[in-house]
């Protein structure tokens, strides 16, 4: 039970400009009874009902069948090299989808010659401005670290979005491309795709993610090495050889014909048992066997209600298979 005091302030509203829909949160230190500090945060909440638009400078987005959203990274003539704006709409854009209730499955694909040419190197005008700048160093630093964690969160919004994202990768995929392909689910490539863990070749260690993430994908900790302090290419067979892809396809155009059959066979599957298998699965990765089980049987007290597990059930016992169940927007 909130004190008076904090009753009292609960009762403070206002319009904050630009702010459609808020909830107004509270955090109240106790003391005994009494109340020692009490804050008031107003948080932004998207518009449940919001008509989704999805329009982007450097993404397109199509919605090609129920239930699948494809998002394709849209800088052809510069090799879909990722500039500040793409950083921020990915993530925008995966934010957006894990809201989405008509989202079920994401193919992240690309246009152009590439799927990517890796951070935009001529983009990186705001790195030269502060190594110049008048700053100390503490300071310096300080803001370098922000903008690490703000690239780093728009390939994570990747791994958060609670649909699953099928990467279908074509040409090469160089340096920010393997981190951001090590985000999703699923990855394909065409024959004539290649890869590389670029980033020592521009003096730098990778540090969005595909340091964290491919490793545990791929599960051969010499090869990673060898990959990541060479930045050698490494070409589709290869990429299959190890597990970072798990098909080839000879073109772009059967590449994502598969792809979209498989999103649209995860986007016919209850959103519910799809989405709690991505969480577990993400989750599991980086725990041990019995904190997942034990993070599942908590899960499970509420999703084995769920209405899918019944209409599932029926489906299945409809030995004519004439029974096609239709799972609810979650
Ligand atoms: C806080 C930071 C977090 C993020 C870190 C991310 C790090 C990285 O991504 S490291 C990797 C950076 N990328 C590269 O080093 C890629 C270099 N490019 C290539 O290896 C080749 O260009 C590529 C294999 C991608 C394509 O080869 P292709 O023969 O098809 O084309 P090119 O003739 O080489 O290039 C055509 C024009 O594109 C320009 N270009 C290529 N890559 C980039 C890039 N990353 N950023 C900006 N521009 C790029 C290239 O200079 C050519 O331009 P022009 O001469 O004007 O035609």
């Amino acid at each position: 039970m909130a004190s008076r005091a904090a009753r009292c302030l609960l009762r403070v509203t206002g319009r904050a400009s630009g702010v459609t829909s808020g909830q107004l949160d509270y955090s109240l230190g106790q003391h005994g009874d009494r109340a020692f500090s009490t804050s008031i945060r107003l948080r932004s909440r998207k518009d449940p009902d919001a008509k989704k638009t999805y329009s982007f400078s450097t993404l397109k987005v199509d919605k090609p069948a129920k239930g699948v959203i494809q998002v394709e990274l849209n800088r052809p003539d510069r090799l879909n090299a990722l500039n500040n704006d793409s950083w921020c709409e990915i993530r925008e854009f995966f934010d957006t989808i894990s809201a989405d209730p008509e989202c079920r499955v994401v193919i992240l694909s690309a246009l152009g010659k590439h799927f990517t040419a890796g951070i935009d190197l001529q983009d990186m005008g705001f790195m030269m401005d502060l190594l110049g700048s008048d700053l100390d160093t503490s300071r310096k630093g300080l803001k370098l670290e922000q903008k690490v964690r703000d690239y780093q969160d728009s390939f994570t919004a990747i791994e958060k979005c609670p649909k699953p994202v099928i990467a279908a990768i074509h040409g090469g995929c160089i340096g920010g491309g393997v981190d951001m392909t090590s985000a999703c689910d699923i990855r394909y490539c065409t024959e004539d795709a290649f890869f590389a863990i670029k980033e020592v070749d521009i003096g730098m260690a990778a540090d969005v993610g595909t340091l964290q993430r491919f490793p545990k994908i791929v599960g051969n900790d010499s090869l990673v090495r060898e990959l990541a302090f060479t930045a050698r290419k490494f070409y589709a067979a290869e990429a299959k050889s190890i597990g970072f892809v798990s098909r080839l396809f000879d073109s772009r155009e059967t590449m994502l014909k598969a792809a979209m059959d498989v999103a649209s066979l995860i986007a016919a599957k209850s959103p519910v048992a799809v989405q709690g298998t991505k969480v577990h699965l993400n989750y599991s990765r980086d725990h041990t066997v019995q904190e997942g089980l034990e993070h599942m049987a908590i899960w499970q007290m509420t999703m084995l209600q769920s209405d899918d597990i019944m209409k599932a059930a029926m489906a299945s016992a409809d030995r004519r298979g004439k029974t096609v169940p239709e799972f609810a927007d979650v």
